[in-house]
């Protein structure tokens, strides 16, 4: 079966034209999020869009539906400005977002309540809702008696209830085990090619390239710091989909490709957004390529082989990329000379291997480690950093980047971290006895 594909259905409902968005740091500086961002969502279409964690996917559906304003650029629902929340967009959240005192028939009847729909109509149209996304016999049940998977159902028939024109999903499925955020997909799926629903188009955002490549007519892909438009690819796979199939599997290997392609060597500066990866995990993905010949391991297959999803297979890759450890090119990671020294190392040379890339490629490491070296002390407190993440970083963000390198410094035994005073401390530094740092 095909997706409704008849001429009307090929509208434009939702239209985002050259759309920014920054935030204001604490010290009035902006930091930017998106930026240029064209996109158009068509009546009949399902549109995937994929990126790496923190790019900006959320961001962009919440500017699409009215919740959170653009900074610059035109968001049209229609040929409208949206300027607040529209009526005719509903939202699933990742997290359920239910309200726990009240029932399932309360929940799903709330989005028409604030419609302005009289008691009697709420009652019947939430209950129809219910009915069709599979919740029957659960109108008086509340959400704590309720599994993950039916409290999403709850959360999709709240959305579905208003007869959304545009449905919009934020990783919908993925905090549901894996058989139910199938059962769950197929489901709204059958609705969507069945015409069961009226919605005429559906935006998802997920990181899972197998979700995507089974719902999903077209997928945009979004490049991060900050989030532009990278590439697109048009799902033509008829329904139900297959992923074992060759061309389910060329197709996952191209998205990986599109979303690996890019800048390796470009030069970061103290801000630059650290990827959350691990020492282990790095050792890890450097295993699994080391035991392919010299080309390098395809990025989808490495990801099966450490049943790792997209989201967690880049920022590893990202890490080893930034290391100098492995490069990638086409879709196929490879492993340096450097990455081979560091992996066929004993523990202590490790160390030192890392010690001496993360000085030399992550200069907000070298950085610290100057100013504890500058100190007469040689501690300087986490705080000193934090603020000056904080010139073009989320406080956040910022908590995390800095979280990153401390594993990662501690782990080199470039510097130490007294936790307790929230303060980096020199590792060993000469001629300071711990009495002096005190
Ligand atoms: N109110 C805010 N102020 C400052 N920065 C923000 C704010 N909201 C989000 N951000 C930052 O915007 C960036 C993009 O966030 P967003 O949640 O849109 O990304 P995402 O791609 O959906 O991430 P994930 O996949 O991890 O959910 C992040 O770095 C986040 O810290």
């Amino acid at each position: 079966m095909s997706a409704p594909s008849d001429a009307t259905r090929r509208d434009a409902l939702l239209e985002l034209r050259q759309v920014a968005k920054r935030y204001t740091t604490p010290d009035q500086g902006s930091i930017s999020i998106l930026e240029g961002i064209d996109l158009t969502l068509h009546a009949g279409e399902i549109v995937a869009i994929l990126g790496r964690s923190g790019c900006g996917k959320s961001t962009l559906l919440r500017i699409l539906c009215g919740l959170i304003p653009a900074s610059a650029g035109a968001v049209l629902y229609r040929g409208q400005p949206v300027t607040r929340p529209e009526p005719r967009i509903s939202m699933v959240f990742q997290t359920f977002g239910l309200f726990p005192w009240l029932t399932v028939l309360e929940n799903v009847a709330l989005g028409l309540e604030a419609q302005g729909v009289a008691a009697a109509e709420r009652h019947k149209r939430a209950l129809a809702a219910i009915d069709m996304i599979g919740l029957d016999g659960f109108e008086s049940a509340y959400p704590k008696e309720l599994s993950g998977g039916m409290r999403q159902r709850v959360g999709f028939a709240r959305a579905l209830v208003v007869a959304p024109d545009v449905l919009l999903m934020d990783e919908a499925f993925s905090a549901l085990d894996v058989p139910t955020s199938e059962t769950l997909r197929n489901d709204l799926l059958d609705l969507w090619l069945e015409r069961r629903i009226p919605t005429r188009a559906i935006l998802m955002v997920s990181h899972s390239i197998e979700e995507v490549l089974m719902i999903a007519d077209r997928i945009v892909i979004l490049d991060a710091n900050p989030g532009r438009l990278k590439a697109e690819l048009a799902v033509t796979l008829r329904h139900p989909r297959d992923p074992v199939t060759p061309a389910f599997r060329a197709l996952t290997e191209r998205i990986y490709t599109l979303m690996s392609s890019g800048p390796t060597t470009r030069s970061i500066g103290i801000g630059h957004r650290l990827p959350g990866s691990g020492v282990q995990q790095m050792v890890g993905l450097l295993d699994e390529i080391a035991a392919h010949d010299d080309q390098g391991a395809e990025l989808a297959a490495a990801a099966n082989a450490l049943e790792l999803e997209v989201d967690e297979l880049f920022p590893i890759v990202e890490g080893l990329e930034l290391f100098g450890f492995a490069q990638v090119s086409a879709g196929l990671i490879s492993i340096t000379a450097h990455g081979r020294a560091f992996l066929e190392a004993d523990i202590l040379q490790r160390k030192e291997i890392f010690a001496e890339h993360l000085v030399r490629n992550v200069p907000l490491a070298a950085h610290i480690c100057r100013v504890i070296d500058e100190r007469p002390q040689h501690c300087a407190p986490e705080s000193r950093f934090l603020r000056e993440l904080e010139d073009t970083l989320s406080s956040d963000e910022a908590e995390r980047v800095l979280s990153v390198v401390i594993d990662w410094g501690r782990y080199a035994e470039v510097f130490a971290y007294d936790f307790d005073r929230g303060e980096f401390v020199a590792e060993d530094p000469a001629g300071v006895t711990p009495a002096d740092s005190e």
